[in-house]
């Protein structure tokens, strides 16, 4: 079995073991001639795959280590008898992570929130669904949009207009054209002009959701909203003066935590195994080094929810790595670097699934610890 895989995709090599030779290659340069002789292609979001990549090779599967598969012509993968997996899902709670870090950093935004301001999340796929659960576990009132799904499968369901009015809108639709509700632009025209000064945007979806050229107009003009981007239009080449009028901004790195990677590889790898394009045994997964953080003392469940998130990963310094690279140079060395900052992203851990030592000081904040998904201990002094 021959697999041209995806540079930045960890662990393929030990989780195929000796069923495949993998070869590695950088997302955006994977060609025609490429994969012209292997059975399965692995990929990022950044590489198009379509009828000009894949027709007339020997490909039999194609799998995406991403939730996004805007880059992906799905319905001409299924026309030519190509099996397709995303991993849609594995990196859910590193986003949902990263949304909470960007409002927790954010001014009062937390406090807000905890006293009764509300989350509009538009999008209610694996990531919204998994933020409003995280919200509701710590108190915070939400409403969410997506007009895709059956009425009665998303919590607290508004429209769109009554989601962007909400104090913290939070972006996270796929980007579609599809009619009759496509989410390219979702966020133009009078829907950026009508933000404002109370509100902070957060968008960790795909750059092309929100017309950037207006979003700047709007964070150019008087009583402006905070607005938090992962994600830009025509990345890698972003717009420097958004960059420059954006709270944070950072890599299109919501998503990647380490768990949220090794998870989609091992999604990948699944899904090659139930088609039946792997023999061989499976191989087990790798070894999790166990996580433990502390909370000594908390001033309020605020300061509580803050810290236990810092400790897991802060968005500020993202933003400062992404704005001291690609500031001030050329367009072109900028859009290098952004992809440089992805191919080197430093070992992100997530907060959920890991340990919190709790102590007699800070006992009262086991449910902040819990809502956000790790597990709780009490030291006995
Ligand atoms: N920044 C990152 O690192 C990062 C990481 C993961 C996902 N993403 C992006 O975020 C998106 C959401 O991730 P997910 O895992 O929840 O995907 P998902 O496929 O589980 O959910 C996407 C949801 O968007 C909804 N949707 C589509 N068009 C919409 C519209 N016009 N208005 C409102 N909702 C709409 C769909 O109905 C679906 O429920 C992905 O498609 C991907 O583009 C980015
Ligand atoms: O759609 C996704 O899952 C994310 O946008 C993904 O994490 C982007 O990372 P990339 O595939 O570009 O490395």
């Amino acid at each position: 079995m021959r697999v041209v895989a995806d540079e930045n995709m960890p662990a393929v090599e030990q989780l195929l073991g000796d069923r495949a030779q993998v070869r590695r290659l950088p997302g955006r340069q994977i060609t025609r001639a490429d994969v012209a002789g292997a059975d399965a292609l692995l990929v990022r979001s950044v590489t198009p795959v379509n009828a000009a990549l894949l027709a007339g090779t020997d490909i039999r599967f194609v799998g995406t280590a991403t939730a996004g598969t805007d880059h992906v012509d799905v319905s001409w993968l299924r026309q030519a008898g190509i099996t397709f997996a995303d991993a849609a899902g594995a990196n859910a709670n590193s986003v949902v992570e990263y949304v909470l870090c960007a409002i927790a950093e954010t001014d009062d935004f937390l406090e807000r929130l905890l006293a009764g301001a509300v989350v509009g999340i538009v999008g209610f796929g694996h990531v919204g669904s998994l933020l409003a659960s995280r919200l509701e576990g710590l108190g915070i009132r939400f409403r969410a949009h997506d007009p895709w799904l059956a009425p009665g499968s998303v919590a607290n369901a508004c429209s769109l207009a009554e989601a962007l009015a909400c104090d913290v809108i939070c972006l996270h639709p796929a980007l579609t054209d599809a009619a009759p509700w496509p989410s390219r632009h979702l966020l133009a025209g009078k829907r950026v002009a009508a933000l404002h000064a109370s509100q902070l945007l957060i968008n960790a979806s795909r750059g092309e959701v929100v017309d950037n050229h207006a979003l700047l107009a709007r964070l150019q003009a008087p009583a402006a909203p905070q607005t938090v981007l992962d994600v830009w239009e025509h990345e890698p080449r972003i717009m420097a003066p958004l960059l420059e009028h954006v709270r944070f901004g950072s890599a299109h790195i919501a998503g990647y935590s380490y768990d949220s990677k090794l998870l989609a590889t091992q999604r990948l790898v699944q899904a090659m195994e139930c088609c039946g394009l792997l023999s061989g045994a499976s191989v087990s997964g790798l070894a999790d080094e166990p996580r433990q953080w502390r909370l000594d003392s908390a001033a309020s469940t605020a300061d509580a929810i803050r810290q236990l998130l810092a400790s897991a990963y802060t968005v500020s310094a993202d933003d400062q790595q992404l704005r001291a690279v690609t500031l001030n140079v050329a367009p072109a060395q900028a859009a290098g670097q952004f992809d440089e900052l992805r191919k080197h992203y430093p070992l992100r851990r997530e907060l959920a699934g890991s340990h919190v030592v709790l102590t007699t000081a800070t006992a009262a904040y086991s449910e902040v610890v819990t809502a956000l998904g790790c597990h709780c201990e009490t030291e006995v002094r």
